[in-house]
């Protein structure tokens, strides 16, 4: 463990130099003018007390070069506590941003398999608490470097004075060191599991919030609340047991340097019986244990976040390192106009488990709209999320235009292909920042073309400012059938060759939809359309109707000739008729 931390603190150097050398320099300076001011002190009183009581009288020039020197001193002690807590302070942040940036840069390119493993609780803790955890050290890190300094430099000052004296030195630091070392084991595991349970707890309180209506609709309250108050619990004992651990060496870490006091007493009272060493130097060196002990706490608060930090960077690091990014080709645009989707021979598996697709054919041509109907789980869903490249194929090709998928840069398929999702996404934005997505080249004009398209203006025009008008987190304040009316014509605002339908209209009245699909069809789309349809109303509307089961394209032709040639689908068309009814 200790290993590994000390890896990530020479990364932090590496990351961010210049700070780590200005908080150094100036622990450094606090360093050596903390041993200095205790032999400033010792000379004070050596060289000037003393004579004064013994002749009972002031040297006043002696008392001012001595009073100047203190201030002296403690004037650059305080510079030094600026330029390392400066120092500090800007790498630790600095840090932080760094990484939050990279975690949630990589969460966006990692692909949605990834998403679908992942609990946005913990990947909220990723992108929070793990990297604080990670970069928390980084707050005592020069202190503690500027120790070092402070103790090899009391050390030679102390055998510089006298060697006994120097002995009491050479024994006590070893001791703080080992305590402190002492210290980080015992908390080690502790905190760990402290962190672990942090991302837990996140996680839980998440979902509930998130799932705030059926919680609510399903009187889950009690159950949820019990649910979250375990997690929070075992998290409270957690950070209890570190608490114990940090209560029995705290006072510990802070005694020893005041035996070291004491002993320097006895020992210096001796030696100065003996005419070895005067006076002045039993208080520069008593002085000098007084006010080492804090400083060497540094090094006990450095040890001890070390643990916590190396988990929460191996925490940050699962993120950094995860593969499977969807590499994007060169050709940097579609054509524009309808687009010819086609599917040749695909076969699917999510994450390399069974098919859940075999071996499917089949065509959107230019401006038609194609039906995918299928009982459920018979992979509908998954069929428009390899058209839309959200995955790749286990076999066979995705073309458009007949250029396969893969060979479409980021820009162009996003730009070629909009997918709708049954679940509309509402941003907490404004009807136009959701409809543009603050997209290039789409201008008001077209925003109310989109949303005429998507029989959206009327309800927009009547909201309070128009387009302007805010619409809540998530949507909260439009209707279910608004909300993915919305999402409709945001995809439709980019102009795209094609248009994926995953039941994106299941919450709009079967008028308004059927009203959608004849727009679509019409010139203005200009967009070939594979919708994913429950409704016979907008199954009798597709040029084509694609029957799947069990993952596999059973029949294919107008709705007409397969009502009357394939049972299942006339079984399946009726029931969802009369679910309608
Ligand atoms: N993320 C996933 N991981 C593993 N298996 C999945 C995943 N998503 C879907 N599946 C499985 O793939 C199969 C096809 O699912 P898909 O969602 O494509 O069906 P569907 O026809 O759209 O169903 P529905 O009509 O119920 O929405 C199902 O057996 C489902 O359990």
């Amino acid at each position: 463990m200790l290993g590994r931390g000390l890896r990530l603190l020479g990364r932090a150097i590496h990351d961010e130099p210049g700070m780590f050398t200005y908080g150094v320099l100036g622990s450094s300076l606090f360093a050596l003018m903390t041993v200095a001011s205790a032999y400033v002190v010792g000379a004070v009183v050596g060289r000037v007390a003393v004579p004064a009581f013994q002749a009972h009288r002031v040297a006043t020039g002696g008392l001012t070069l001595g009073a100047a020197v203190i201030v002296a001193v403690a004037v650059l002690k305080v510079v030094g506590i600026f330029g390392r807590r400066l120092g500090a302070g800007r790498m630790q942040f600095n840090l932080e941003a760094r990484y939050r940036r990279q975690v949630t840069r990589r969460y966006l390119d990692l692909p949605i398999a990834w998403h679908q493993r992942h609990a946005t609780g913990e990947l909220l803790s990723n992108a929070n608490a793990d990297i604080e955890a990670a970069w928390y050290p980084i707050a005592p890190f020069p202190f503690a470097v500027g120790t070092i300094v402070m103790l090899v430099a009391a050390v030679v000052s102390l055998f510089v004075v006298d060697w006994v004296l120097a002995l009491v030195g050479v024994g006590l630091f070893p001791l703080l060191f080992g305590v402190n070392v002492l210290y980080s084991r015992a908390v080690s595991g502790r905190v760990t599991r402290a962190q672990q349970l942090r991302a837990e707890v996140s996680t839980v309180a998440h979902e509930s919030f998130d799932g705030a209506l059926v919680v609510k609709a399903m009187g889950r309250e009690q159950a949820e609340t019990l649910r979250f108050a375990g997690r929070a619990g075992e998290l409270r004992d957690a950070m209890i047991s570190v608490g114990r651990v940090r209560g029995l060496f705290d006072p510990v870490l802070d005694a020893l340097p005041s035996l070291g006091t004491l002993a320097v007493l006895l020992v210096g009272a001796l030696r100065l019986r003996s005419g070895a060493i005067d006076l002045g130097d039993v208080v520069s060196v008593s002085f000098l244990f007084t006010v080492l002990g804090f400083p060497v706490q540094a090094i006990g608060y450095l040890l001890a976040e070390l643990p916590r930090s190396v988990v929460g960077w191996e925490r940050v690091q699962r993120v950094l390192v995860a593969s499977g990014d969807m590499v994007y080709g060169e050709v940097p645009q579609a054509e524009r106009g309808p687009a010819t989707l086609t599917f040749d021979r695909v076969s699917f598996g999510y994450g390399g488990g069974p098919l859940v697709l075999h071996d499917i054919s089949f065509e959107v041509p230019a401006g038609r709209t194609v039906a995918l109907v299928g009982p459920t789980g018979s992979g509908k869903s998954t069929v428009a999320s390899l058209a839309a490249r959200l995955v790749d194929p286990g076999s066979g090709t995705v073309s458009l235009d007949d250029r396969p998928l893969p060979e479409l840069s980021a820009a162009a398929l996003a730009g070629a292909v909009a997918l709708v999702p049954q679940v509309p996404f509402v941003f907490d934005d404004s009807v136009r920042g959701n409809v543009t997505l603050d997209r290039e080249g789409i201008d008001d004009a077209q925003v109310w073309q989109a949303l005429r398209l998507a029989q959206a203006d009327g309800f927009v025009a009547a909201l309070p400012d128009s387009m302007a008008t805010a619409v809540g987190e998530r949507g909260t304040s439009l209707s279910g059938g608004q909300r993915q009316r919305l999402t409709l014509a945001r995809a439709l605002a980019g102009r795209p060759g094609l248009l994926i339908l995953d039941d994106a209209t299941s919450a709009v009245d079967p008028r308004v939809e059927a009203a959608i699909l004849a727009a679509l069809r019409g010139a203005d789309a200009g967009a070939s359309v594979l919708v994913v349809a429950y409704r016979r109303a907008t199954i009798a509307l597709a040029d084509e109707v694609i029957y799947l089961e069990r993952g596999r394209v059973v029949a294919r032709g107008t709705h007409p000739e397969l009502l009357e040639t394939v049972p299942g689908y006339a079984a399946l068309v009726r029931a969802y008729e009369q679910v309608a009814a």
